[in-house]
């Protein structure tokens, strides 16, 4: 079968073999021309895109929607990457906003093969009947061939004579290049830099409210669905034109009418399907006339899978989702309690990607709380807008600029009870709760604003704690790399790793001396154990060995650093100053992932000797204890004070662990935990501090939550454990006793069952 990938309703079928004409260069509207590179590797050796039919493929790209416009935009700067991490990468750049789920959904079942070297020789290659003489087969072949490049040059000189495709590029893109070039510009920045969403903690946060907004780059409004539909709309004026004069005409005029595209894009809501048309003459006229019409006849062309269906109490209104929601959530303001005339709102948040209106988009009004202004054409509402059917009064959901909140109560779920809402669909969290009605009788965290202040830890830790509902995979939760131990020390690399798994890890990786492996090892099968240097070959008399030992022990970590949501180094590192130079090019490596990391013990020993190591960087998260507060204040030449040593490091938040721990970092105010703690102090409690702290920091950095309060929750939790076992083992408490109740702690702290 000759390979073709059917776009949406565009076809798009490529040769192998081009002419040198056709490998021209497209050039985009600003001249750049930062289409024409070839592509850096590709799959077959004479790969080339045609100008005419690359055009063809922008043209079709831009139909269904932008983002796929990106995927080949993107491909030929990347093409070594596979599709995956490609769609991951650009999500990511992207601030995940519509434009990255569109991109997603529009690469999904795209291949990457059928769009950039359809393969015309296969198709040849299946008309060699049976029975054909080798000699035959060939001389087929190559007549196949020829028809088809015939066909397809003088496909491209049509498009040549026409001149329609490239004055169409340069109307379209016109307006837009500079976007353009900013978007690719930054995802070439971030090239090496972005990695995929690590787990259901990282694609949470990616399509979190608070997430988007907060991370959105800038270029992110150009990406969005409003753009998207701007596109669309030139598009069919373009297919509308009858010759290139007429085409030129309409570009002339598009230009002389062009707007700030911000502006266009606020008059034009997106993501919604046009109600059927009413039937009869009159109403035809109507439908041409209604700007209902003309505004909801943007469907995005990504094929949707209608999931679930929801209609208002009449069942005159009724809308299409295609996936789950990105979250739900319980809002107790008093605005939701009266408008609704309920004690909170049930809102479950969709991207206007996923939402259809599938019939009685006449019924339905806008009603904006800010203006007070109500209006019943699409074309005038004003967003973020609340909806409503004009029969029944149902509250439909309230539309944002890229998002779409609902009530899942308007869906048809089958059966009876709570159960009959999809997991996804139940509320993760309640918000403004400061103005409650109602007393909370559930175990969701509770905030006092949209979703940014805590009412307390517990709520804090019930917010980034991923959820036991079954959904999630091995290692999603947490995989936490621990370097440390030494042939001296076993033991604190291990309680630093247990606590880790304790708190709610679920892969561990433990890197530490060959010859530290075999005694930790013994101690838990629960800890992955990997050697990453030999204490023999770095404590070597000879300096060739050393230095290839360290770079061993680089490369080592450096192979696994993807792996983790957090590193703590320290635990019985060691102070040797060879294995510390390997760490330090580590905590480079770290860093350049933007990991979380959190350093104690001899991890701290060597930022006593290069502070710059972690200057800078708010991922980091150190916690000395007294004597080495004193040495790092001393390292840095600051008093002896919290907020002093952070505004010298300017970026970590440092937690001083002593009969009160405080914690801050630049510019923040010192939060401190008090929990009363164990009267003992055996060795060991500082590293269960490390390893606990090391995925909540994980955790909140997957939620883009404050890491400071997932400190403060660290503290808490290992003063509440040691408290616990020495209610029970009074002066005979050791660590290990500690470790067994970090558990009880934390489901004191935050109750798994939700
Ligand atoms: N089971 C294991 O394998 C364990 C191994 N561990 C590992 O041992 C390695 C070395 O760590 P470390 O803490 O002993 O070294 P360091 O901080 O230089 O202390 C040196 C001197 O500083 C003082 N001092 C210490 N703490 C203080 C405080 N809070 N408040 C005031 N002073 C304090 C005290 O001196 P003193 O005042 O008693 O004269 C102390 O003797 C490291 O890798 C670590 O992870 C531990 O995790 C334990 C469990
Ligand atoms: N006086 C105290 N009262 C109660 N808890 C304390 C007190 N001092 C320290 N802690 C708690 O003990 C834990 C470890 O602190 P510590 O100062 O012992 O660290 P460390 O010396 O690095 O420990 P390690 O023995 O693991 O090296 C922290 O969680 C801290 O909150």
């Amino acid at each position: 079968m000759a390979k073709k990938a059917n776009l949406n309703g565009f076809l798009i079928s490529g040769r192998t073999k081009t002419s040198a004409k056709s490998r021209q260069a497209v050039p985009l509207a600003d001249g750049s021309g930062a289409m024409n590179k070839e592509p850096p590797c590709s799959r077959k050796d004479d790969w080339q895109m045609p100008k005419l039919k690359l055009s063809a493929l922008v043209i079709s790209a831009f139909s269904p929607g932008l983002p796929l416009y990106f995927f080949i935009f993107v491909y030929r700067k990347f093409a070594s990457a596979d599709a995956s991490a490609l769609a991951a990468r650009l999500v990511k750049s992207n601030g995940s906003g519509s434009g990255g789920s569109a991109f997603i959904g529009a690469t999904a079942d795209v291949n990457l093969d059928d769009l950039v070297a359809p393969a015309h020789t296969d198709q040849v290659e299946e008309k060699v009947e049976d029975g054909d003489s080798e000699a035959e087969g060939e001389e087929k072949k190559k007549k196949k061939a020829k028809e088809e490049d015939a066909k397809g040059e003088d496909w491209d000189r049509n498009f040549d004579q026409e001149g329609r495709v490239l004055e169409f590029l340069q109307a379209v893109l016109g307006p837009v290049a500079d976007q353009l070039q900013n978007l690719i510009q930054e995802i070439q920045d971030r090239k090496g830099t972005d990695e995929l969403p690590k787990d259901a903690g990282d694609a949470a946060a990616a399509t979190s409210v608070d997430g988007q907004i907060k991370n959105a780059p800038p270029s992110q409004s150009f990406m969005n669905l409003k753009t998207i539909a701007l596109f669309r709309s030139s598009l069919d004026d373009f297919w509308k034109c009858q010759s290139a004069a007429e085409l030129k005409e309409k570009a002339a005029r598009r230009a002389v009418a062009r707007k700030p595209i911000t502006e266009l894009c606020q008059a034009r809501p997106t993501g919604l399907k046009e109600a059927a048309p009413p039937a009869g003459k009159k109403a035809k006229q109507d439908a041409d006339t209604n700007p209902l019409r003309r505004t909801f006849c943007l469907t995005m062309a990504i094929p949707v899978k209608v999931q679930y269906v929801a209609r208002c109490f009449c069942r005159r209104v009724s809308f299409e989702v295609s996936n789950d929601p990105m979250t739900a959530k319980l809002c107790d303001c008093s605005a939701c309690q009266r408008l609704h005339g309920a004690p909170m709102q049930w809102a479950a948040l969709f991207q206007k990607t996923s939402v259809r209106f599938a019939e009685g988009l006449q019924f339905v009004r806008w009603y904006h709380t800010g203006t007070d202004s109500v209006c019943t054409s699409g074309v005038e509402r004003v967003l973020p807008s609340k909806l409503q059917c004009t029969h029944c009064g149902t509250w439909l959901a309230d539309e944002g600029r890229n998002n779409f909140m609902t009530f899942p109560t308007l869906f048809d779920f089958q059966g009876q009870g709570p159960s009959r809402f999809p997991v996804a669909f139940r509320p993760r969290c309640r918000i403004h709760c400061a103005t409650r009605a109602l007393a909370a009788q559930d175990h969701l965290p509770a905030y006092l604003d949209d979703g940014k202040t805590p009412v307390s830890l517990q709520d804090y830790l019930l917010d980034i704690a991923p959820p036991l509902d079954g959904r999630s995979y091995k290692g999603q939760s947490g995989r936490i790399g621990v370097l440390g131990g030494s042939v001296d020390f076993t033991g604190a690399p291990y309680y630093a790793a247990m606590a880790a798994l304790r708190v709610g890890a679920e892969l561990l990786y433990l890197c530490t001396a060959e010859e530290a492996t075999g005694p930790i090892k013994a101690y838990s099968p629960e800890l992955m154990v990997s050697e990453v240097y030999r204490w023999s070959s770095i404590s070597s008399e000879d300096p060739g060995v050393v230095q290839k030992e360290i770079d061993r022990m680089v490369s080592k970590m450096e192979a696994l650093l993807p792996r983790f949501h957090a590193l703590a180094i320290g635990p019985g590192l060691g102070r040797d100053d060879r294995v510390l130079k390997a760490v330090a090019r580590i905590i480079e490596l770290a860093k350049a992932r933007e990991l979380p990391l959190v350093i104690d013990a001899d991890g701290l020993w060597l930022i006593e000797r290069l502070p710059e190591l972690v200057a800078g960087y708010s991922r980091a998260v150190l916690t000395p204890n007294a004597a080495e507060f004193r040495r790092l204040c001393q390292a840095v030449g600051c008093e002896e004070t919290l907020l002093q040593l952070c505004e010298k490091l300017a970026g970590p938040v440092v937690i001083q662990k002593g009969a009160v721990d405080q914690m801050a970092r630049p510019g923040s105010e010192v939060l401190s935990c008090r929990e009363e703690g164990a009267p003992r102090r055996p060795g060991g409690l500082g590293d269960f501090l490390a390893g606990s702290l090391a995925v909540l920091v994980g955790w909140a950095a997957a939620r883009r939550r404050d890491p400071m309060i997932a400190c403060q929750c660290a503290c808490m939790l290992v003063r509440r454990a040691c408290k616990i076992a020495f209610e029970k083992k009074k002066r005979s408490m050791v660590a290990p006793d500690v470790l067994d109740e970090v558990g009880l702690a934390f489901e004191e702290l935050c109750p798994s069952k939700m």
